[in-house]
């Protein structure tokens, strides 16, 4: 877990994580936009790969071929780029060697949601989130308590619950600015 890789703070990818909903996407590009780097969402790339949405994805070849993609190409991506801003989906980071390479090698940000603001969202998401359908709410609460540990390993959390897309990402910015600064002798 504690691999010693040597990649300066400053040319290593920023990692989007955390919850469906949470913005990982959208933040994701706004901060790319902001940094003048290219954006790499991977649900987009399998998308591409397969011709075709998620949940369709999910309903012809199943859950864990979608798994086994996603983690590979994460795998990919953060072993053989640099300065990229990547988003991740939301279960991606459950898988070990994910949060590994993740860790390791990139800058994690974790978008931190609440349970009470989740709630709010789930309406609009539903629908283009696999995992959540045929759920009751107390089962998708209890995968949003259970999903919580892995979120916990990051290198910065950005509360999003009083914010707007725009804010939060001035916000990472903001963070990662201040991290840059603090890092720069040491790279
Ligand atoms: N107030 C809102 N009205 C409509 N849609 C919303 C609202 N708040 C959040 N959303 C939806 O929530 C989703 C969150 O953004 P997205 O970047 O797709 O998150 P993630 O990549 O983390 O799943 C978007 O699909 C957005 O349309
Ligand atoms: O959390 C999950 O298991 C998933 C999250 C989705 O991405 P977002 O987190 O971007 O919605 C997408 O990868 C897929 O529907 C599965
Ligand atoms: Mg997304």
């Amino acid at each position: 877990m504690t691999e010693n890789i040597q990649i300066p703070s400053w040319k290593k990818n920023i990692v989007f994580i955390g919850f469906m909903g949470a913005g990982k996407t959208t933040i994701g590009q706004l901060v790319a936009k902001k940094l003048h780097r290219d954006f790499i969402d991977i649900d987009l790339e399998i998308e591409n790969k397969y011709g075709m949405p998620v949940p369709e994805i999910f309903r012809k070849f199943g859950e864990s071929r979608f798994r086994q993609l996603e983690k590979e190409l994460i795998l990919d991506t953060c072993t053989n780029t640099c300065l990229k801003v990547i988003s991740l989906g939301g279960g991606a980071y459950l898988q070990e060697e994910v949060r590994e390479v993740c860790l390791n090698r990139c800058i994690v940000c974790f978008l931190d949601l609440s349970w009470e603001a989740f709630k709010n969202r789930l309406p609009f998401i539903v629908d283009t989130r696999p995992v959540l359908q045929n759920k009751s709410l107390a089962e998708i609460k209890e995968l949003f308590r259970k999903r919580s540990a892995a979120y916990s390993m990051h290198h910065l959390r950005i509360g999003i619950d009083d914010l707007d897309f725009e804010k939060s990402a001035d916000q990472v910015v903001e963070l990662l600015h201040i991290g840059a600064s603090l890092h720069q002798p040491q790279d």
